[in-house]
């Protein structure tokens, strides 16, 4: 008889992570198998479903040159590869309400293009109060990206100007933080830069971020 084994993806350092700084960065985090599908999935969108991005409050969104010149284009899990990466993302939501008690009720993310010379100033995903992400995920889908290929992600401390990390696009990696906490932005680059941005939300934008407790579950 065979039995079916389903292996559970390891979310111990991301719940660590969030639970102590409040961020984290995961080199292979994701497979190349699992990475490869997810860019060709991106690579074989019609042009025109990839659309500028948009800034400013969730249900408001404008575009605006200005502040960032990436082209979006949201998961809805119509392919295999989207439903499988968004399930890997439920499980670590559930993970991260068990452990850490973050209450966090739905996930929603982009696949992002950034082409030459594109860019995202910098930025807050959420402000307090007044937004109902919670948490930051960005994950990243380029092969063999190179430091002189530039499209860096800068991360700063929330009252800081000197740079906290310092992040290379490259395939596999991960990078979680709460959304409140971390201005950031993405330099320009020399060659297509591909990404999945997403954010886990609460329902209620008023609650405080200190309600967070990292308390493990036995
Ligand atoms: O692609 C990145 O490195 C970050 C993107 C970002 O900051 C955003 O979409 O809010
Ligand atoms: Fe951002």
């Amino acid at each position: 008889m065979n039995t079916v084994v389903r292996l559970e993806h390891d979310f111990t350092r991301i719940v660590d992570a969030i639970a102590g700084p409040g961020i984290g960065l995961f080199p292979d985090f994701l497979d190349a198998d699992m990475v490869a599908a997810l860019r060709h999935d991106l690579a074989t969108l019609p042009p025109w479903e990839l659309t500028p991005a948009g800034i400013g409050r969730e249900q408001r969104q404008q575009t605006n040159e200005q502040v960032r010149t990436d082209k979006t284009r949201w998961l809805d899990g119509d392919t295999p590869i989207q439903r499988r990466y968004l399930a890997l993302m439920a499980d670590l939501q559930q993970q991260l309400n068990r452990q850490l008690f973050m209450g966090l009720k739905d996930y929603e993310c982009h696949y992002a293009l950034y082409q030459n010379g594109d860019f995202y100033k910098k930025h807050l995903d959420a402000f307090r109060g007044r937004s109902n992400r919670r948490l930051t995920t960005v994950l990243y889908l380029n092969e063999d990206w190179q430091a002189t290929d530039g499209g860096e992600l800068l991360i700063y401390p929330q009252r800081s100007k000197t740079v906290m990390h310092r992040v290379l696009p490259q395939a596999g990696t991960l990078v979680c933080f709460l959304s409140e906490d971390f201005p950031h932005e993405v330099l320009p680059a020399s060659r297509d830069r591909l990404s999945i941005a997403g954010w886990f939300r609460i329902d209620d934008p008023v609650a405080p971020a200190s309600r967070l407790q990292s308390t493990p579950v036995i």
